[in-house]
């Protein structure tokens, strides 16, 4: 990428302009109402860098659910507490299967393939919530969330949260089976409980990539995890992070991201920037459909990618 902020705002408002003007935006999803009336017009990216001032184009400053956005944090927070000991319980291999399938849970015993699938989320939760309440281990979680963004206005939109919980029968008969495979230390309604609350966090484009600097591994980035675990934790974002669109987002952009099914997509370059887009309407995969094209377009632009640079990378 041409040195100096200013291409760098070129890039994000070329990726907005060409977002905005694609009629194809993919389907809303639908599950739950809060979601379901959510405009499909919207989009916005922002690229956050350690020490310096967050850029952004589109709609960076309306709130949205990050739902399986969310699993990077408690992973961190899992990891935080448990260390290693995780992953007698979780899988690290991609599952090439959707975000709530079952399948693999059932052959595999009860030990789902990694922690960005439902069943593997629903784990990492169970492991941070062992030894506390639900409402404390939200607490946590907002905590740990805010300090990452460096910004206390971030919050669970309660609404969302409350009809996941009526509609969340696929993800109740996830639990139930982890249970009956010996995978679940606490009752499902609280894992649950927890876990549909932190899939309704809700942040703007500009505060989730801030709220990604301590992934990017440089020393002015807020150090909440270890550079051994900064590394671990991208390599899962990059094989795992986007379900069965893994491989295809690996292709497309390069860079190791998590996807949500409220339109929210967290990507790291490492060593550089972390990077939010946001648009609401999805893909076949269930990831955001104008985010993922966004992004490979802002990769192509800038260069910024995990497997080899192009000339004039910063
Ligand atoms: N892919 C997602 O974002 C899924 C999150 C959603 N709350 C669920 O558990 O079904």
């Amino acid at each position: 990428m041409a040195q100096g902020k200013d291409s760098l705002q070129q890039i994000l408002d070329d990726v907005a302009s060409a977002a905005f003007a694609t009629p194809d935006r993919g389907r809303v999803a639908d599950y739950i109402p809060e979601l379901a009336r959510v405009n499909p017009d919207q989009f916005a990216v922002a690229v956050a860098r350690p020490g310096k001032k967050t850029m952004f184009a589109g709609d960076a400053h309306t709130p949205f659910s990050i739902q399986s956005v969310s699993k990077v944090f408690t992973l961190a927070l899992a990891l935080g507490k448990v260390g290693d000991r995780l992953w007698a319980r979780v899988g690290r291999e991609p599952s090439g299967q959707a975000f709530d399938s079952m399948i693999l849970l059932e052959q595999e015993k009860g030990r789902p393939r990694n922690p960005f699938i439902n069943a593997g989320a629903i784990v990492t939760t169970d492991t941070v919530l062992a030894g506390s309440s639900p409402r404390e281990t939200l607490g946590s979680l907002l905590r740990f969330v805010r300090a990452a963004a460096g910004d206390d206005n971030i919050h669970i939109n309660e609404s969302v949260a409350q009809s996941e919980i009526t509609t969340g029968h696929r993800n109740f008969a996830l639990a139930h089976f982890l249970l009956s495979h010996g995978n679940l230390a606490n009752a499902p309604d609280l894992v649950l409980g927890t876990y549909f609350h932190q899939c309704a966090i809700e942040m703007t484009c500009t505060q989730l990539a801030n709220a990604g600097l301590f992934l990017v591994g440089d020393k002015a980035a807020p150090r909440l995890v270890s550079p051994d675990r900064i590394r671990r934790i991208n390599a899962l974002m990059m094989t795992c992070g986007h379900y069965d669109g893994s491989g295809d987002y690996a292709y497309r952009v390069g860079l190791p991201g998590k996807s949500g099914v409220g339109g929210g997509i967290l990507t790291i370059v490492p060593g550089i920037a972390s990077v939010a887009v946001w648009s609401p309407g999805l893909n076949n995969y269930g990831n955001s459909k104008l985010g993922t094209e966004a992004m490979q377009r802002f990769a192509d632009m800038t260069g910024w990618s995990v497997f080899g640079s192009r000339e004039g990378r910063p």
